[in-house]
């Protein structure tokens, strides 16, 4: 019997993609265990190719199990469902609709776009700031505007598990900014006591630390866990966090998971950061990330 407050379970978990020709398999992910509980935001990173979007795809029921159990409470993932919304880095919207009808595009399929569905989706435009664009086309929003409604998009349907693969990766660095706080604002707000359970996946490492309760970190193809840490810092946490020591600390440690080799590197050459702290040069993209600036 699942415990009630599990939401998503993956027990010694083996993912792959078939070779259309050849009957050839890429092994993905391997043995992953993973309990998710019910309004939890924990967030993977690892290194490219790794395994990560493949993960989530299993969990949308996009790529089928290999070995091993996918539950979502406690029942096994077949396929996709209305109780899982999935985000992609690009906004995929449809043109032809506007803001407020893309939101109520996923209630209108179910059948269920009733007066509370319509309710709920200007809810969401308000709560993603967006009330004012609520009859525009999304080709006359900016790329951050889109992305703000396909969140709201993917929260209009109610699903028990929100999983989002790199929402942000195709945004400029502020853009991407404001909205980490707008996703942590939405979700909070969203929630009953807490949010929604989130799996979302990025290779920023100060991202993956402001967002999440947990962060998983994947080892390189194929895909295990390599270091899960709890973020112990209390919501809502304010941009003025992600300048603290405890913020940098917890980012360290995920970088010294992504790279092992990086613990003596950095104390042989200290080009990661200058004397005061501020970043010099960072020849890696996720430590790049970890400094603010864009990734290679
Ligand atoms: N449709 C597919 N068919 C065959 N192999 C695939 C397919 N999709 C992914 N793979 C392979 O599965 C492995 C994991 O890919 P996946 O996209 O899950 O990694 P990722 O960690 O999300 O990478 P990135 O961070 O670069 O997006 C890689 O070896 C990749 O080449």
């Amino acid at each position: 019997m699942p415990s009630p407050d599990i939401c998503l379970e993956a027990r010694q978990l083996r993912l792959g993609h078939r070779a259309r020709r050849g009957g050839g398999f890429t092994l993905a992910c391997d043995n992953l265990d993973i309990s998710i509980a019910e309004h939890e935001f924990v967030v993977i990173v690892g290194p490219s190719g790794c395994g990560k979007t493949t993960f989530l795809e299993a969990v949308a029921g996009l790529v089928p199990v290999a070995d091993g159990a996918l539950e979502l409470h406690g029942r096994p993932i077949d396929g996709p469902g209305p109780e899982r919304s999935l985000v992609f880095q690009h906004a995929s919207l449809f043109p032809w609709r506007t803001v407020l009808a893309n939101v109520q595009f996923g209630p209108q399929v179910q059948g269920r776009l009733d007066a509370t569905a319509r309710e709920r989706a200007k809810e969401l435009l308000d709560m993603a700031g967006l009330a004012h664009v609520a009859d525009k086309y999304p080709h006359e929003l900016s790329g951050g505007m889109r992305q703000r409604v396909n969140l709201a998009r993917a929260l209009a349907t109610d699903p028990a598990l929100l999983l989002l693969d790199e929402p942000f990766g195709a945004l400029d660095a502020q853009t991407r900014e404001n909205l980490q706080e707008e996703l942590l604002r939405i979700w909070q707000a969203d929630g009953v006591g807490n949010g929604k359970t989130a799996l979302f996946v990025t290779h920023d490492v100060n991202e993956a630390v402001l967002l999440a309760d947990r962060v998983l970190v994947f080892s390189p193809s194929p895909a295990r866990i390599a270091l899960e840490i709890t973020i112990d810092a209390p919501r809502p946490r304010e941009a003025a966090w992600r300048r603290s020591a405890e913020f940098l600390a917890y980012g360290d440690q995920i970088l010294d998971a992504l790279h092992p080799s990086r613990d003596t590197a950095r104390n042989d050459d200290d080009d990661v950061s200058t004397a005061d702290g501020e970043p010099a040069t960072a020849a890696d993209p996720l430590d790049a990330a970890r400094l603010g600036a864009p990734a290679q």
